[in-house]
């Protein structure tokens, strides 16, 4: 059976455990459960905290798992992305007080109080900054203030934590971060399978199926405005001077290619949900 890690608490959990539902996996019924097996589906699941999953897939123990890709590069373990899954997007930041701080170099020397110090720590070293990282383990916004650090690193979402805080992002992008599969590097069998279900569950959520029917002569224009994945299916009308045409399109684009299909001349022009795929 393939050991899959899930978080157990944290933001990152919700939508995984949803994620995974969706892909036709049996989760747990029991919020207070840490481990579940799914016999039909071939996995066991293991329910643990976001930030240790990386050590559990990196060590072996289990073979793979749903972190965040921080939380991944902070622990330093010999874990490896496998694939994005579109949720859990943030941004590593610097932020120090207002006016404080403009840029990189000025943190030499200086307290940056931050919970995730492997990337942190990283980070400067690459850049060749000697800073004294103050490790806390959460609201690390309330560092300064309180008088531990001068500067923090932390993750950004909307920016409220940090203004209501009084900091002011600087310096470059730590990180873009988001929620990431992660395996141990040996690929155990049942990784595929998973991976083409939670892409599967990615199609489903970002596309929609459009259906329009357009004139022949209009048929090379309406193709460019919407190509779809490999190429669009084309069917044959009763009437000879028309054609049915069927695509995948981008959820967010989706209003504005039936406009511009609709301006082209298509009519009958239909959208639907996908509620799964396999590309
Ligand atoms: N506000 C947020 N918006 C989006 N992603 C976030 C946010 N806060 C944390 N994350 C992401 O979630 C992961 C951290 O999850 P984790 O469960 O450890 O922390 P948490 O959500 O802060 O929970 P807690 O602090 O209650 O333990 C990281 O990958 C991080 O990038
Ligand atoms: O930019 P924002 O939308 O404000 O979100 C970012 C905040 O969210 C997380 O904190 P969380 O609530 O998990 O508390 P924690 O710091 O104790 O982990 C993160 O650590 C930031 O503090
Ligand atoms: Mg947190």
């Amino acid at each position: 059976m393939l050991r899959i890690a899930v978080p157990n608490k944290g933001s990152l959990s919700e939508t995984a455990a949803q994620m995974l539902w969706e892909a036709g996996y049996t989760g747990r019924r029991d919020p207070r459960d840490l481990h579940t097996a799914d016999p039909r589906n071939g996995v066991e699941f293991f329910y643990l905290r976001p930030r240790d999953i990386a050590t559990y897939v990196g060590s072996g123990a289990l073979d793979v798992g749903i972190t965040g890709r921080d939380l991944l590069l902070d622990s330093g373990s010999d874990a490896a992305e496998i694939a994005s899954l579109g949720f859990g997007d943030s941004t590593f930041r610097f932020a120090g007080p207002a006016g404080d701080f403009t840029e990189l170099a000025q943190l030499d020397g200086v307290r940056v109080a931050t919970s995730y110090p492997g990337l942190v720590g990283g980070f400067l070293a690459g850049h060749g900054v000697t800073a004294n990282l103050v490790k806390l383990d959460g609201a690390v916004e309330s560092a300064v203030r309180l008088g531990v650090a001068d500067a923090v690193a932390d993750v950004v979402s909307t920016g409220s934590t940090l203004r209501q805080a009084g900091l002011e992002i600087f310096g470059p992008v730590i990180l873009e971060s988001e929620a990431v599969l992660i395996g141990s590097g040996v690929e155990r069998p049942g990784t595929d399978t998973l991976v083409r279900r939670l892409q599967g569950v990615l199609v489903a959520r970002q596309y929609v199926l459009l259906d329009y029917d357009v004139p022949v002569e209009h048929l090379e224009r309406a193709t460019a405005v919407a190509p779809g994945f490999e190429s669009p299916t084309v069917s044959p009308l009763h009437d000879p001077e028309w054609v049915a045409v069927r695509v995948m399109v981008p959820r967010v684009d989706m209003n504005h290619v039936m406009d511009e299909l609709y301006s082209l001349g298509a009519r009958a022009i239909l959208v639907s949900a996908i509620h799964a795929a396999r590309l």
